[in-house]
């Protein structure tokens, strides 16, 4: 299997009061697919997704990538945050350079850098700083140095989450295209329900307190799914009510604390 999650747990302990965020992750996710991951605030997205990233480590279980053991970050996850994370100092172009830093070949260097940045559409932004763009375009950079690390999994939090609808609703169209294009392996946050279905092979929905996987639903409809398309409509109703479900959970055990 290509990416592997094994009966992962995750305990955070603060003030030695233990606190069980994920139980019983059980996935496997096939080279190339999209897979989002949805679910309630605080059920544990960030968590699972920085264990792939090998910022955080499981309490039990492990993640495998290609067979071996994630216990660190590594260039074979390129990540990408809610907030861009870009040098301050340092233009679009350099910002994507620094990240390829160990090609030796500078041509080939400023060739890839340009490659992924025209692909985002910031070809003509090359030498603009990022206090200069659009929290869109900053977002775009970062999409593109991501890529141009060339990542076996490409692992997004959140990524439009800061957005204005209308750039949003563009940037996934966006990545879209891109997907199609490269065909990586994404894992991708969201809270958006229509975006996981716009976008994903598959989406795992989690349930909260501890977090667990209550759904893995397959989606099937034709690129690009239009909001008026059935399957589209149908799924979006279905994950609804699942999440539903899940808020009115916590709601009633906080009003029950
Ligand atoms: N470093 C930490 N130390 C202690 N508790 C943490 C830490 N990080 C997250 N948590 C707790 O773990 C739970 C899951 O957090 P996480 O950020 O993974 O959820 P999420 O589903 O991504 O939430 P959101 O959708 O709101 O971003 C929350 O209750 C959070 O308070």
């Amino acid at each position: 299997m290509f990416l592997q999650i094994s009966d992962i747990t995750k305990v955070y302990t603060q003030q030695n009061v233990e606190n069980k965020v994920l139980s019983s992750i059980n996935v496997d996710i096939q080279e190339g697919e999209f897979v989002s991951i949805l679910g309630p605030s605080g059920c544990g997205k960030s968590t699972l997704l920085s264990m792939v990233a090998g910022l955080l480590k499981p309490t039990e279980g492990e993640i495998r990538l290609k067979g071996s053991v994630i216990t660190k970050p590594g260039k074979d996850r390129g990540m990408v945050f809610q907030q861009a994370a870009l040098f301050p100092w340092m233009t679009v172009e350099e910002n994507v350079l620094f990240a390829i830093r160990d090609m030796k070949d500078t041509e080939e260097r400023e060739k890839r850098a340009l490659h992924y940045l025209k692909m985002v559409q910031l070809g003509s932004n090359l030498k603009q700083y990022p206090h200069e763009l659009s929290g869109g375009m900053q977002q775009r950079v970062s999409i593109a140095r991501a890529l141009a690390m060339d990542p076996t999994v490409l692992l997004m939090d959140e990524p439009f989450g800061a957005l204005d609808e209308q750039t949003r609703l563009r940037l996934q169209q966006e990545l879209e295209t891109i997907w199609l294009q490269t065909k990586k392996t994404v894992l991708f946050v969201t809270h958006s329900i229509h975006e996981s279905i716009k976008l994903s092979d598959r989406i795992l929905v989690m349930g909260t307190r501890p977090g667990t996987i209550i759904a893995d639903i397959k989606v099937d409809a034709a690129r690009p799914r239009l909001r008026t398309n059935e399957e589209v409509a149908r799924l979006e109703s279905q994950i609804s009510a699942m999440l539903e479900k899940e808020i009115d959970k916590v709601v009633e055990e906080e009003l029950r604390r």
